[in-house]
């Protein structure tokens, strides 16, 4: 049985305070994550609108009112898919530049491009006359989301101090929740506007895109991205202010130290394939990859379409999109209140165990209940949306929001951006594939589908017990010592540093 780690004793060695300026600049960067979950909420509303149905995708729009159709497959459309998926196509190619532009330019430039990338996408989108121009807009917005993603949670794990870094970082995801939730009652608002409404919906990304832009330009540079592109005194400066304390050297030493000792590795890359990188990348990469396996978004793109599939009416739909988006809001400030209490591996675990339940009772519910055209009786509907909302909530404390911090701080300096590159990337291709595929398997698994996620819970589960070492409160470029060459399975890759 491995130990369950507790680093409580050796807590952050460095002067510093929570300042406004962090406080402040992490809220002005978290806004890539409210237009994130802008337009991951957006898109479920919208393809259940019939105007835009019309417009766009005729054939599911007389499949949809054809009243002999299969409940489980009225949506089963690859071109329907794909407009909620190419944002995320786009997105992995755009992490990979992302976190170059991040590394030679700084972190607060690759903001400044995502901002610019989602206001190109929102003008595309809100204006569309056909379907090349929706999904053009969409790519767009993916850029955003590849350069955004890359940069605002590496931000701000550099910038806040060890003791906050959770709660603060969590601060992204707490946006995305928001921006789910903000979308959703947009498109209930709009869903009554015709024939323009979609147009509204997708246009309100405008809101968070104009903050981000504007505020990027308030924000300060990460120390270490300055001290690591040679502007030693600016870095120090920069820590000066954000830190609130005068005398910085410690923490200046330490970053110098990584800084020099990340300049030695030319080829970041090809660094993260040695053996003493292993085990954040296997850790980070396959964090995001089950985050994903969670069947989390099945409810946020399609939780309109999933409801409708139940049998409830068009508005139901939507209001019930709402229910489980607050949800999602309310629970990840249960993150951001517990990450740096109870740690990380605490709520992945426990989370893991709620999520399962509510799966596994949703899929026999729709198993016994919903045959083909059918719809379930209005009580099991109604504990359907409850069970989801119980499933959101575990998701919300846990896997959401761990799955950008941990990747984002448990690389050493010489491999962080790499490193996050690949768990952003990840992200973005599961979700891709959850999106692609979702309404197809949908209409072949039938209910079978919560069943599988089931599986994949309990896989993920297992792994966070065994594998994920605790990291609450250890500083960012300490990780390696007081994390991975402590825990039981992964030290091992420590024994030799310099083996390949
Ligand atoms: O809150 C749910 C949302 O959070 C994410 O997992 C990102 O962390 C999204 O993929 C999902 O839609």
């Amino acid at each position: 049985m491995p130990p369950i780690m507790d680093f409580d004793k050796k807590d952050d060695e460095f002067p510093a305070k929570l300042t406004g300026q962090v406080v402040i600049c992490s809220i002005i960067a978290a806004f890539g994550g409210l237009m994130f979950g802008y337009d991951i909420g957006i898109s479920g509303g919208v393809t259940s609108m019939d105007d835009f149905l019309e417009k766009f995708f005729p054939k599911v729009y007389v499949r949809k009112h054809r009243a002999k159709e299969d409940n489980y497959c009225k949506y089963d459309n690859q071109m329907l898919q794909l407009f909620t998926s190419s944002l995320y196509l786009a997105a992995i190619v755009c992490c990979f530049f992302a976190s170059k532009c991040c590394k030679r330019f700084g972190r607060k430039i690759t903001i400044q491009l995502a901002s610019l990338f989602f206001f190109i996408g929102v003008i595309l989108n809100a204006a569309a006359m056909n379907l090349p121009m929706l999904i053009i807009g969409r790519l767009c917005l993916g850029a955003g989301v590849g350069f955004g993603n890359q940069a605002v949670p590496l931000f701000i794990s550099e910038i806040a101090p060890a003791k906050y870094r959770g709660g603060l970082n969590i601060l992204f995801q707490m946006l995305i929740t928001i921006g789910i939730l903000c979308a959703n009652i947009v498109n209930y608002v709009t869903s009554k506007m015709h024939p323009h409404g979609w147009r509204f919906s997708l246009g309100g990304a405008a809101v968070p895109a104009i903050f981000l832009g504007l505020g990027s330009f308030l924000i300060v540079e990460t120390p270490t991205s300055l001290i690591e592109r040679g502007q030693k005194e600016q870095g120090k400066q920069a820590l000066r202010k954000i830190r609130g304390v005068y005398d910085v050297e410690k923490e200046y030493q330490e970053i110098l130290q990584a800084t020099e000792l990340a300049q030695q590795i030319k080829k970041p890359f090809r660094n993260l394939m040695n053996k003493s990188s292993r085990p954040q990348l296997i850790c980070g990469t396959i964090l995001q990859i089950f985050q994903q396996f969670t069947g989390i978004n099945v409810i946020m793109f399609y939780a309109p379409v999933l409801f409708q599939t139940m049998g409830f009416g068009g508005k139901a739909s939507l209001l019930s999109a709402i229910v489980t988006g607050m949800v999602n809001v309310v629970s990840t400030i249960v993150a951001i209140l517990g990450v740096d209490k109870f740690g990380r591996r605490v709520l992945l675990i426990e989370a893991a165990v709620q999520m399962l339940v509510a799966q596994c009772v949703t899929g026999g519910i729709l198993a016994v209940h919903l045959k083909a055209t059918n719809v379930i009786p209005k009580n099991y509907a109604y504990f359907v949306v409850v069970l989801i909302c119980i499933f959101v909530s575990g998701f919300a404390w846990s896997w959401g929001p761990l799955g950008w911090l941990i990747p984002s701080e448990i690389f050493p300096l010489e491999t962080r951006t790499a490193g996050f590159f690949f768990a952003v990337s990840m992200n973005m291709i599961c979700t891709f594939i959850i999106a692609q595929a979702f309404l197809t398997m949908l209409c072949h698994m039938r209910s079978g589908i919560f069943f599988f996620f089931a599986v994949c819970i309990v896989i993920m589960g297992s792994f966070a017990y065994l594998f994920l070492p605790e990291t609450k409160g250890i500083p960012i470029d300490e990780m390696n010592e007081r994390a991975w060459k402590k825990h039981w399975f992964w030290k091992r890759y420590f024994d030799d540093d310099s083996a390949p």
